[in-house]
């Protein structure tokens, strides 16, 4: 039988081709440990589902703070210290900044999104926006505006205290709509709340970041509707009106009340304002809508878990409860604690950076992606590996943290008072793409910590027996790490009334 030369060339090619990787993958340094894998398959179905960020911090603990996973085809690496992080993340930023490819969130309408935008010139206009909106100068100007949406908290905690989930929920979605559109945000029936947790909504129907079936396998998208494994691409297209709605809807608003000259200062309407002399592009326009809509997205469920994380700590360890408020009453005296206390509140600053430390509400970060092949500490990293910074594995780290589990504030503290246990470093992320909102955060997680320390108690509910409900620490799953609901009693303190009243007087 004669070959065409057609096949023979196309065969060589592939021998080639196999041969030069084989090569290439006996010339390079091991791949980091991790656990064993099946064939083709690699680890897929041993990939958790849920709470992936403590398996990988147990696998961490067994083959090494990194360590490798594949799943078909996908190399995955966990950095689960804080050496690795810093050096591989930062420290080699230019070839760590990139993001994978998160298709199931492009079909939904997040396409210009910054948080799951690749490396390159649109992501570095973006974060120079972000930049400019929320630098720690500019987010000193916010801090009014913070401070009287925690009054607000503080009324409202009062009046509906078993609604503590919803009112802390309208606090944090309040501050970035306010910044983000100048909309003033009165409670959670606002049109503008509703249109945002629509979108939210679809959030929690997206599997682990880039573990989607779409993700995995993109061809599924061009696949007809009735197709088995089609379910996301369909459910992706079929809401997708709901983000771009988010994006459009708010932006026209502020593009009218800017014509009209009655836009209240905002983030979209500063930068609509500073394109007014020229004509703005269509990707002007988009990267402006996308910002906006990246900083409600990425802004408020992450504070809004940080606050309830708090709640429950306060719940489950009511001594530190007590400390902080002793230091707050023996501070501010009968009026409402402000920015300019925070230096004189040492305890309160612990509990704060404990709520951080004990629950990252993004414990596995938002996945970089190595760009080029790398070696680290003689262990290889693949190019195109999806790289995860686990923010649990570095704050729960037993090297570091003593009885790292347990909330206890006073570790940062020098001896004899604590351990002088350094900050959690990992909560907003890492290098180029560190969180672009972490001072605005810091911001609104103070003042909602210490207004409600102020103002109210926090304590256990009682059974029908008259006994004490301790709620079991569990988070849901999703993009970010949210307390599962729990109980809680909120009270008013007679002094937070008095404290409040003078506030408003
Ligand atoms: C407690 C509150 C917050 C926490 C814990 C948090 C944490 C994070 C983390 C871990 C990342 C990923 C960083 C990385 O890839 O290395 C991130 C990204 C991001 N955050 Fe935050 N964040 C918070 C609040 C905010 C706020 C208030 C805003 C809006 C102003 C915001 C906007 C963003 C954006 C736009 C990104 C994507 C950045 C990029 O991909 O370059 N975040 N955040």
């Amino acid at each position: 039988m004669s070959l065409s030369p057609g096949l023979v060339a196309a065969g060589l090619a592939c021998g080639i081709f196999i041969l030069y990787h084989t090569q290439k993958a006996r010339s390079n340094p091991p791949l980091p440990p991790g656990p064993p894998a099946d064939p083709i398959i690699g680890h897929l179905r041993i990939l958790p589902e849920a709470n992936q960020h403590l398996v990988f911090h147990e696998w961490c603990k067994r083959y090494g703070n990194i360590i490798y996973l594949h799943c078909l085809g996908r190399s995955i690496i966990v950095l689960n210290d804080l050496e690795s992080a810093v050096e591989l993340l930062e420290k080699r930023s230019n070839n760590y900044s990139d993001r994978p490819k998160f298709r199931y969130f492009e079909l939904l309408g997040w396409k210009a999104s910054v948080t799951f935008m690749q490396y390159g010139r649109r992501f570095r206009k973006h974060r120079r926006l972000l930049n400019e909106a929320f630098n720690s100068d500019i987010c000193e100007t916010y801090r009014p505006m913070q401070r009287d949406l925690a009054h607000g908290l503080a009324q409202r905690l009062m009046e509906r205290p078993e609604e503590f989930d919803s009112i802390l929920n309208w606090y944090s979605v309040a501050i970035v709509m306010r910044i983000t559109y100048g909309r003033h945000v009165a409670s959670n029936d606002d049109m503008y709340v509703e249109m945002a947790r629509d979108a939210s909504a679809l959030f929690a129907n997206a599997g682990p970041p880039g573990g989607n079936p779409i993700d995995l396998f993109p061809f599924l998208q061009h696949l007809p509707s009735w197709f088995p494994g089609t379910y996301y691409a369909n459910f992706a297209r079929k809401w997708s009106h709901i983000v771009h709605k988010l994006h459009d809807y708010p932006y026209d608003a502020v593009k009218r009340q800017v014509a009209d000259g009655t836009a209240e200062s905002s983030y979209i309407s500063t930068n609509l304002e500073r394109g007014m002399e020229r004509d703005l592009s269509d990707e002007e326009a988009e990267d402006i809508k996308a910002t906006a809509a990246s900083i409600y997205a990425a802004g408020h469920e992450t504070t809004w878990a940080t606050a309830l994380w708090f709640v429950l700590a306060m719940v489950l360890y009511p001594e530190c409860q007590r400390k902080a408020q002793a230091e707050i009453d023996a501070v501010v005296g009968d009026r409402m604690p402000d920015y300019a206390d925070r230096p004189a509140l040492p305890y309160v600053e612990c509990l704060i950076q404990e709520v951080f430390r004990w629950q990252p509400v993004v414990p596995l970060g938002i996945p970089h992606r190595a760009m080029k092949d790398d070696v680290y500490n003689g262990m290889f990293i693949p190019e195109g590996s999806i790289v995860l910074a686990n923010a649990t594995g570095m704050s729960r780290d037993e090297n570091i943290y003593k009885d790292p589990d347990r909330f206890i504030p006073l570790r940062f503290r020098p001896q004899p008072e604590g351990n002088s246990e350094p900050h959690p470093e990992a909560t907003f992320g890492f290098g180029r793409r560190i969180c672009p909102g972490r001072h605005l955060a810091v911001g609104s997680v103070y003042m909602a910590v210490v207004t409600i320390l102020a103002t109210l108690d926090i304590s256990r509910k009682l059974d029908d027996n008259g006994k004490e409900i301790i709620p079991v620490v569990e988070c849901q799953t999703g993009l970010g790490s949210h307390p599962k609901p729990f109980d809680c009693v909120i009270s008013t303190r007679l002094i937070g009334k008095q404290r409040l009243a003078g506030q408003t007087a």
